[in-house]
């Protein structure tokens, strides 16, 4: 059965893909600024440029076609973005992405988009991203705000270290008990508090009843 269709939210990684953005007005040099974080291999398409953009392309941190979109400028990229002031240009690179099969964000049309932007905070390793399936972006953005307030420094430390110990101790039921009571209250709960070594007491006699048990 087939449902109302609502978004699949994913959190890609962008490091080495190549990434298309046409046009390089003030939206484009938001996307790519945040494409360039995520280690996009970039290359832009317009024939304005804005000045951020065009240093960025004389240090070689992303490539820059001083030119119009041109059907085939497509091919061989893992997403496009077209971000103009021009909805043809917009449709035009649909049609091309669409035939490809190549997943396309057009900021100016959520009719095109196949994927759409949230609002996204972060903190450490900590991603926040609201969205509203495209009815209200100043909502998204405004209710991001609120949601990363309740981000503490506590959290990102939580996730680091559930980091090291997923990366170092061995799966089983043994690590899942000590990453779950990472973040309940014994732990999680006392370093928001102030009581660091009280959390560092409970994490210690895990890691000590993980010892005896492997
Ligand atoms: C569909 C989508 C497509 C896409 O871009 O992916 C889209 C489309 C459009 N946005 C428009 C306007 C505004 N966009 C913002 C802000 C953001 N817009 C973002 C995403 C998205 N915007 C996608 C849906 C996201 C969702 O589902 O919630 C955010 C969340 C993420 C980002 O852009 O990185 C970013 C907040 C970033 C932050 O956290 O700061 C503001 C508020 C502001 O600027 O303060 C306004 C003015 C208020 C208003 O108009 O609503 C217009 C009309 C343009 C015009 O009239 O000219 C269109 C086109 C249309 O809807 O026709
Ligand atoms: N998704 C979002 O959050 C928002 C989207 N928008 C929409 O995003 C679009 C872009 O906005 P801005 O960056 O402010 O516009 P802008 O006017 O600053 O920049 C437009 C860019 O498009 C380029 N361009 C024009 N024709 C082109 C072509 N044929 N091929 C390649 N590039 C071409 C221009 O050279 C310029 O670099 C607008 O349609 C606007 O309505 C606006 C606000 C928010």
């Amino acid at each position: 059965m087939v449902s109302a269709s609502i978004d699949y939210p994913v959190c890609l990684q962008l490091r080495g893909k190549r990434v298309l953005l046409i046009g390089a007005g003030l939206i484009a040099e938001s996307r790519a600024l945040q494409l360039l974080e995520a280690g996009a291999r970039l290359r832009m398409v317009a024939p304005e440029a804005t000045d951020t953009l065009r240093r960025l392309a004389s240090e070689q941190r992303l490539e820059l076609l001083e030119r119009a979109y041109r059907p085939g400028d497509a091919a061989g990229h893992a997403l496009v973005f077209v971000a103009t002031d021009d909805r043809q240009v917009s449709q035009a690179v649909a049609e091309e992405t669409r035939a490809l099969g190549i997943l396309l964000n057009a900021a100016d049309e959520p009719d095109l988009c196949d994927f759409t932007l949230p609002s996204v905070g972060r903190r450490g390793p900590i991603t926040v991203a609201v969205s509203t399936q495209g009815m209200a972006p100043a909502l998204a953005r405004g209710l991001r705000r609120q949601l990363m307030e309740h981000i503490g420094r506590h959290h990102v430390w939580v996730a680091r270290l559930s980091g090291h110990f997923r990366e170092h101790l061995p799966r089983g039921a043994g690590r899942s008990r000590l990453l779950k009571r990472l973040v309940d209250d014994d732990i999680c709960g006392r370093l928001a508090r102030g009581q660091r070594r009280h959390a560092w007491t409970c994490i210690r006699e895990e890691l000590k009843a993980l010892g005896e048990k492997t």
